[in-house]
């Protein structure tokens, strides 16, 4: 389905090249280059970004643009995404999750270990393996750190304020907004989609019952209690995904020679003279089994640039020789920089799906994504005919919340939480504790789901005060790490995120569309307790299959069938919860807490004597001519979707090294006419 204009690199230059043949570069999906193809690949640059994430895109395509004679290399490990269906559709995106040998846009790093925390369980968490990284893949929502979350950085030039500037710079913010927080004419297009589902409006009528109130703009970078329409990263006037790749790379290279592409190319590590980096050794990423896969060495004239994300980066520095000194002798890697920070502090933010039913004539995408024909022509169709204004258009998560604990509530929340509570959160009225967001649609494998309608309620623990850690076993680049993702290895994440169990269900009662809980994704409540989970009433169960001979068919289903919505009384009083049921909350959580997929921290931009690897320049500690620009320089975690901050991440590179170059970045990025 992939155009065939793809390929790893395209454009010759005035640079000499080298010619290799794509078998050595073998493409790892079906649909790119047929092998037999020659490409050409520049010996020598100026600066190589390895990762074509959102901070690689953005640091590549402004360092590119700031200078036509700037030759700059982007290597990415992953296939090129250009004019990619599977991408730009933007409603398509659950089915990047899928485990399947066929998915090659996502690498699934799991738990080396059990862990005790998580009952025995081993996380997973997916990482892109596209150009574009993960905004090729991710869901599109659109948030934005708080301010303090970029003061409590601590590091000059990184403070909220500062960066500004360049949050702005890097939007084409399309609605309208009351505030001057927000840009236009940026790379990134940011809207409300194709379709806003009334599932939204009921949701955000529920919220304000309970006291959640609505604000026109939660992402003002200092609102942390509210419920608002979420924005995405979709166009609205091609109703495409706005990835890194299409907002900061392509476009650029119809114009301009001198931004170079390579997919398909695994950074093995960096290659070092003494301590200054001089350029990048990379392999075929398909995993062929030998001890040492053949390398390519591709030199760089001023710098490299690590953006291969927070949980890529760590690994190509320890390969490289930079990280704990004793690990690196351990494996045989000459030390260049002992850096015992590298690959620590891994930080996440920790989701829970609750999953409702819904009366059955709820406008949702589970027919589209249980794989119904007739209602998946219906909808490309749509979306081909008027893309604009199509469901696909759209990533069916419309509304969601932001919330810090009441005093009352804090009370409830145990010790560890509310220490943490008095030294985090605290002083800083920003930062939201949860976030929740509603889908329209179960978010789950719809083999395993009765037939019918579903909504999502994804809540999120924004700052867990659990950590994990990545480190190589081996030099060899295809060997798997060993990983700790950490989950829930701090009791103080439980109460948060059982107090936010509890508030999405309290929305979900109240909502119009509700009608019963999925009971098999439910708590594990005493049947007798009032918090007991309750199956769809029967008679919404009668109206979706009102030929079934066996609806309400008691014996052998262990059904507890909610009361049908016309008789049911309007709800005004909250669940009560005893300690048993906290208990069985906890025991769901430890059972189904997930990754939000938003990776960080694993290569802190923080003091050195403090495990700190980079300076607040990106320089790696103990190296020359080597940065770090993705979300593992994080020191600290951040309240959000991380998208926005990565871009950011890769904006602030790109000025930190124009200063250096005695260039500036321009704007708009490329003539208006190009921007897709
Ligand atoms: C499934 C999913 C859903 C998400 N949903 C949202 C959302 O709705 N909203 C939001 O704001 N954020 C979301 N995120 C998070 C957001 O996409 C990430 O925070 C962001 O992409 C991180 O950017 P990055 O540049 O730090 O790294 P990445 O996006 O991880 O990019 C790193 C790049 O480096 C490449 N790479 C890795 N190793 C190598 C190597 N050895 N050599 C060469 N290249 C290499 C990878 O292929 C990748 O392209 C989601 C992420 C995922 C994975």
């Amino acid at each position: 389905m992939r155009s065939t204009s793809q390929k790893n690199e395209c454009r010759p230059s005035s640079l000499s090249f080298l010619l290799h043949r794509t078998l050595a570069l073998a493409p790892h999906t079906p649909d790119t280059e047929p092998s037999s193809t020659l490409i050409m690949i520049p010996q020598e640059v100026d600066i190589i970004v390895v990762g074509g994430g959102p901070a690689g895109c953005a640091t590549a395509g402004r360092l590119a643009r700031a200078d036509p004679n700037l030759q700059v290399l982007l290597l990415e490990a992953g296939a090129n995404n250009e004019e990619d269906p599977s991408v730009y559709r933007p409603g398509v995106y659950v089915r990047n999750m899928q485990i399947h040998e066929s998915n090659t846009k996502a690498t699934f790093y799991v738990d080396t270990k059990e862990s005790s925390h998580l009952r025995g369980r081993k996380a997973r968490v997916p990482c892109a393996n596209i150009l574009g990284g993960g905004s090729s893949i991710n869901f599109q929502m659109y948030t934005r750190a708080s301010m303090s979350d970029w003061d409590d950085f601590k590091t000059e030039g990184w403070k909220g304020l500062d960066l500004l500037p360049l949050m702005k710079r890097l939007e084409n913010y399309q609605d309208p907004v009351s505030n001057d927080l927000h840009g236009v004419g940026g790379p990134i297009s940011i809207s409300k989609g194709g379709q806003i589902t009334p599932l939204a409006q009921d949701y955000l009528r529920a919220a304000h019952e309970i006291g959640i109130p609505f604000t026109d703009d939660l992402q003002d970078l200092t609102t942390a209690n509210g419920a608002e329409i979420w924005r995405k990263y979709i166009s609205n006037v091609t109703g495409r995904r706005s990835d890194a790749a299409h907002g900061y790379i392509h476009p650029l290279r119809k114009f301009q020679k001198n931004l170079h592409l390579l997919c398909n190319a695994k950074a093995a590590r960096v290659i070092f003279e003494g301590k200054k980096a001089v350029g990048v050794a990379y392999v075929n990423p398909i995993n062929r089994g030998h001890d040492a896969p053949k390398e390519h060495i591709i030199k760089a004239r001023k710098l490299v640039v690590l953006s291969s994300g927070t949980l890529g980066t760590p690994q190509i520095l320890e390969r490289s020789g930079v990280g704990k000194a004793s690990l690196l002798k351990e494996l045989g890697i000459p030390v260049v920089s002992d850096l015992p920070g590298v690959g620590e502090e891994y930080q996440d933010h920790y989701t829970t799906l609750q999953i409702f039913r819904a009366s059955n004539e709820t406008i949702t995408t589970d027919d589209f994504l249980r794989g119904d024909k007739a209602t998946q022509e219906r909808l490309y169709r749509e979306w081909e005919t008027k893309p604009s204004r199509a469901l696909l258009s759209s990533n069916a998560i419309d509304a969601g919340w932001k919330l810090r604990p009441t005093e009352e509530e804090l009370k409830e929340l145990g010790p560890e939480f509310n220490e943490l509570w008095d030294r985090y959160f605290k002083d800083k009225p920003d930062k939201p504790v949860m976030f929740s967001s509603i889908v329209s649609g179960a978010y789950s494998d719809h083999s395993l789901l009765p037939p019918g309608k579903y909504f999502t309620m994804f809540n999120y623990l924004e700052y867990p005060a659990s950590r994990g850690s990545i480190h190589i076993t081996s030099k060899n680049p295809h060997s798997m790490p060993h990983f700790d993702s950490g989950f829930m290895s701090s009791k103080a994440d439980f109460a948060p995120i059982r107090w936010g169990y509890k508030k999405a269900r309290e929305v979900a009662r109240r909502m119009d569309a509700f009608r019963g809980d999925l009971t098999s994704h439910a708590p594990h409540f005493h049947p007798a307790s009032e918090a007991a989970a309750r199956d769809i009433d029967l008679v919404a169960a009668r109206q979706l299959l009102p030929d079934g001979l066996s609806v309400g068919v008691h014996m052998g289903t262990y059904s507890r069938p909610s009361e049908p919505h016309a008789t049911r009384p309007k709800v005004k009083e909250d669940i009560k919860y005893t300690a048993e049921d906290d208990k069985a909350i906890d025991e769901w959580i430890a059972d189904h807490v997930e990754t939000t997929w938003h990776s960080l921290g694993t290569c802190a931009m923080k003091p050195r004597e403090e495990g700190g690897v980079l300076d607040g320049k990106l320089n790696v500690f103990g190296t020359s001519n080597l940065k770090v620009a993705d979300l593992s320089l994080c020191p600290d975690n951040l309240g959000t979707n991380t998208y926005s901050s990565a871009l950011l991440c890769g904006e602030k590179c790109a000025d930190i090294i124009c200063e250096e170059l005695g260039l500036t970045v321009k704007v708009p990025h490329v003539p208006e006419m190009a921007r897709i």
